[in-house]
């Protein structure tokens, strides 16, 4: 299953300010500079802002905003630290390395920003011994200590700050994509998924089932053993799925007593066998509750994309119909396509 994928949009539009702002300042210094005769620097931010200019039209419509913005930094870094060695260049324009944290951090996330943020500062750094390092005007401890704590501060407050807004939108993510009792996918995630692996199969030809699962009589468990049992029952009913199903399969809760699996590269005859697996696993597992053991079991029906259907409504509504029949026949059974003598795939009921 895929991960869980970092909102692109956010970063899409942080980029589109970071170049409108690299046009803007790079034409006002190029405006400054060619009457100041400095025409190579003149000319390298002229270039600078039309390739920024060209960056935003892709930027607009591109799928891989990441390496884009990794591609815009590589080029604005370079283009900084190539105008920071220029003699004509002064010592003050060395005050734009502090921007360079907050810069790759709200483009590049905590990782990636702080290896370039100390890379490209170290080199600037350098740079700035390298042209300065004889002028004891520049080099004294007032002046550097202040540099080094101001630059310390943004790197810092940069990394801090993006490392707590990427652990609060993974929260807010798996908030808003997990079912809160057994931690399992919920609908919307399902739906999600479902639209990536579909489009997966498509383009791969392979293919994809989905298992509908119903616990028989739950109603019972809550009757007899109260609420709370019935809530630990589909706790272990996850659990023991979970243990059983590949890390690629998507297990979610649908609601209430009901589980849908996405198999992926998995056609409905494999499904069925995987489908009767999971039957007999909570057919022979003991739930554990308050020292009584509580038994369960399942029935289960299964659907495969393309000849079931080919979005998740139709092919949801073939595994339910399947499901139906499979409580139909008296529970505690799997039931899958037709088969080609005519008589539905059943997987053997133990009962
Ligand atoms: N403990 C608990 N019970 C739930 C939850 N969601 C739904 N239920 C209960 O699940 C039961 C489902 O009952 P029914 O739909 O009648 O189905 P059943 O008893 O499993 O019978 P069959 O599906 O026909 O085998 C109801 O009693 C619901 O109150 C939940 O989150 N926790």
């Amino acid at each position: 299953m895929h991960p869980y994928q970092e909102d692109q949009e956010h970063r899409r539009s942080v980029l589109q300010a970071m170049l409108l702002v690299t046009i803007a300042s790079a034409l006002v210094f190029a405006a400054l500079n060619f009457p100041d005769g400095m025409m190579l620097v003149g000319g390298i931010q002229v270039a600078l802002a039309t390739l920024a200019a060209g960056l935003l039209v892709v930027v607009r419509r591109t799928r891989r905003v990441q390496t884009w913005c990794l591609l815009f930094l590589l080029i604005l870094l370079s283009v900084t630290i190539l105008l920071l060695s220029r003699p004509e260049i002064s010592p003050f324009a060395f005050i734009w390395l502090l921007v360079i944290p907050l810069v790759t951090h709200l483009l590049l996330g905590s990782r990636l920003g702080l290896l370039l943020s100390v890379g490209s500062m170290g080199a600037g750094a350098a740079l700035f011994l390298y042209r300065f390092g004889g002028n004891p005007e520049l080099v004294r401890v007032e002046v550097m200590s202040n540099a080094i704590i101001a630059a310390l501060t943004t790197l810092g407050m940069s990394h801090f700050y993006e490392r707590t807004r990427e652990r609060s939108e993974l929260r807010l993510t798996r908030l808003a994509t997990i079912d809160p009792l057994t931690g399992l996918a919920n609908r919307a995630r399902l739906i999600d998924v479902f639209h990536w692996e579909q489009a997966q199969a498509r383009r791969n030809g392979t293919p994809l089932s989905l298992l509908m699962l119903d616990l028989d009589r739950f109603k019972r468990i809550n009757d007899e053993h109260g609420h709370e049992a019935g809530d630990a029952v589909l706790v272990a009913f996850a659990r023991m799925l979970q243990q059983r199903l590949r890390e690629i399969d998507l297990i979610s809760r649908f609601g209430g007593e009901e589980f849908l699996v996405l198999l992926n590269n998995t056609d409905s005859k494999r499904a069925v066998d995987v489908a009767e697996e999971l039957r007999q696993s909570l057919e022979q597992l003991d739930i554990e509750y308050q020292g009584k053991s509580l038994k369960l079991t399942v029935s289960i029906g299964v659907a495969e994309y393309g000849p079931d259907g080919l979005d998740l409504d139709t092919l949801s509504r073939v595994a339910d119909k399947r499901l139906y029949q499979a409580k139909a026949s008296g529970r505690n059974c799997v039931r899958g396509p037709i088969a080609e003598s005519g008589v539905e795939q059943e997987a053997a009921l133990s009962k």
